[in-house]
């Protein structure tokens, strides 16, 4: 039999023909298929396994979809700060952050001083504090002075500094300051030391500055720091209040943004919080006002000089009173600015003295040297040091510096830039793009302090045993430029008083194996706190020298 022609316009092809035939095509073109598909999968799966091994970026891992989170990640499950300084040092001072795509994370990072100076000095009008950092921020802290931009910022930072360089402001942080270790920290210790009970010293110095920042914002002294250390409804409302802000930070904005409208989670305690902070505020403004209207009717005796009562008595640009929701966002950025920065830096450098017991010995030899210089000392009355003894403490400031250097307060800090920019060493900054300033890794550069950058050395900065200071974009604990901390002097003067008051009269001994780390917060605390063993100094060398 003659096998028909398979020929499509042969007559003979039938009907079973022509199904086989098309099915048998399909099947051909569907096979045809699988391979075009399998092999556009092999291409994809060889581009993955490429973009695996080699999309590394500054060293990172770029991950697809996720960027380099997985890093980040595993830096945050150990210490986020060595993660951090440990990419920079490898990457000569910047690198370029790539997060998932669906998170606010992308940014570059930097810890070369030459960026810091240009971002913080020379194009300062480039890089603001930025939309991101502010709607963050914003419940929390308003239009206050650590959350403006532009004029906002201006005219706080204008009318805080001229009333932070006062003779009547000095006058108010010396007494305060005088009081609290007086009367509230020495009493603590003296108890602790007397009975032989460790202590958190942490705890101890964020209550006494949170008290004496109190004092200078608000007028008013919350008592933190008293001899049962009990919980202050204002403080704890403080707390609360800026934690659940950090976390908005790690979290997506549209998430935490909707958490916030269903008031769910740490958004509806952060509003819990927010409240708490709020009534207090409301409450002294109200108070103060009345008092003020009180003493302009009957008594004209010495004004207050907090900066409530000072921003009270001036006028917005409309040259109407600023409003009491304005009045209580300067007050809550001053507390936040002054309240843990200076406790925190002092707890650093108690552990670091507790390591290196040649420093404290230097220190407490040029207390003995200031007091011997005395025109009268008694060893056996109480001593309280004079502002003019304080400045005599060059090694102390050297310390407290050292300490600062490798302990800043705030060992990150953010700008947003607003045009396109580069900086000095090449990288290109793109509008809109984050910057993040690693104030932390800065003090552990060879190529900024020398080889022996990461070692506790005061001597660092002393010459001919004077105290030199630094370049603000070289030590950045205080940032630099028209945005420098405005504290400074005061929180110098602040920890050489405390640290004075407490090296004269204990050994401050950390409990043994203690474990110390910072915590993940807007500043470096120690996780775990410090807890701390006190022994009183016997001050026979003294003795003998005086008499
Ligand atoms: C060791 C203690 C301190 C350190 C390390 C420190 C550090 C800093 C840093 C890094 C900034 C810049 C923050 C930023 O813009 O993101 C800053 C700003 C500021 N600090 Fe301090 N600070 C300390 C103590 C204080 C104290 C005690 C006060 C007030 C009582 C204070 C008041 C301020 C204010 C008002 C600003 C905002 C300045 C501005 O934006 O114009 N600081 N500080």
């Amino acid at each position: 039999m003659i096998k028909p022609s398979t020929n499509l316009t042969s007559p003979f092809f039938s009907d079973d023909l022509a199904v086989n035939f098309i099915s048998r095509r399909v099947v051909f073109f569907f096979l045809q298929d699988i391979q075009i598909l399998e092999l556009i999968l092999a291409i994809l799966v060889f581009i993955a396994i490429h973009s695996l091994r080699h999309k590394k970026r500054y060293g990172l891992p770029v991950w697809p979809v996720l960027g380099m989170l997985p890093s980040l990640v595993f830096g945050l499950r150990s210490n986020m700060y060595e993660w951090i300084s440990d990419v920079l040092c490898q990457q000569n001072g910047t690198f370029r952050f790539r997060g998932p795509w669906f998170s606010s994370l992308n940014c570059v990072v930097t810890a070369d001083p030459r960026n810091i100076e240009h971002l913080l000095k020379t194009r300062f009008t480039y890089f603001p504090k930025g939309q991101y950092f502010r709607d963050t921020l914003r419940d929390l802290l308003g239009d206050g002075i650590f959350n403006a931009d532009d004029e906002t910022w201006q005219r706080q930072r204008k009318t805080a500094s001229i009333e932070f360089h006062s003779a009547k402001f000095r006058k108010l942080t010396t007494e305060s300051l005088n009081e609290l270790v007086h009367s509230r920290l020495l009493p603590v210790l003296e108890n602790a030391a007397n009975d032989f009970i460790s202590i958190d010293l942490q705890d101890i110095l964020l209550r006494l500055t949170f008290d004496n920042v109190c004092m200078i914002a608000f007028g008013v002294d919350p008592g933190c720091l008293s001899l049962g250390l009990s919980q202050i409804p204002f403080a704890r409302a403080f707390e609360d209040a800026t934690q659940a802000t950090v976390l908005r930070f790690v979290t997506p904005t549209c998430i935490w943004k909707a958490m916030r409208y269903l008031d769910l989670g740490t958004e509806r305690k952060l509003r819990a919080s927010i409240k708490g902070v709020d009534e207090f505020a409301q409450q002294v403004i109200r108070t103060r006002k009345k008092e003020l209207s009180l003493q302009t009717e009957y008594i004209n005796n010495e004004q207050r000089s907090d900066l409530l009562t000072v921003f009270m008595g001036l006028k917005d640009e409309n040259e109407q009173p600023f409003s009491d929701k304005f009045l209580r966002d300067i007050c809550v950025n001053f507390i936040l600015a002054g309240r843990d920065t200076s406790s925190v830096a002092l707890t650093w450098f108690f552990w670091l003295l507790d390591q290196h017991e040649q420093v404290a010995e230097k220190i407490l030899a040029e207390i003995y040297k200031i007091i011997m210089e005395r025109e009268h000392f008694n060893p056996e009355t109480p001593l309280v040091f004079t502002p003019e003894e304080i400045k005599k403490m060059e090694y102390l400031q050297a310390a407290l510096s050292e300490a600062l250097r490798l302990y800043p307060s705030v060992p990150v800090d953010h700008k947003e830039i607003i045009e396109d920019d580069v900086f000095p060493d090449g990288t290109v900054l793109k509008k809109g793009t984050k910057v993040i300033y690693a104030i932390y890794t800065m003090g552990r550069m060879e190529a900024i302090w020398g080889k022996d950058c990461r070692e506790f050395k005061p001597e660092r900065w002393l010459k001919d045993g004077r105290f030199i200071s630094e370049s603000a974009y070289k030590f950045t604990a205080f940032n630099g430029g028209p945005r420098l901390c405005l504290g400074k002097d005061f929180a110098y003067y602040q920890m050489k008083f405390v640290a004075a008051s407490i090296i004269y009269r204990y050994h401050v001994e950390v409990v043994k194996d203690h474990p110390v780390l910072p915590k993940l917060a807007l500043t470096m605390y120690m996780k775990n706190g410090l807890k701390v063993n006190l022994r009183k100094r016997d001050h026979y060398k003294l003795h003998q020298t005086s008499n």
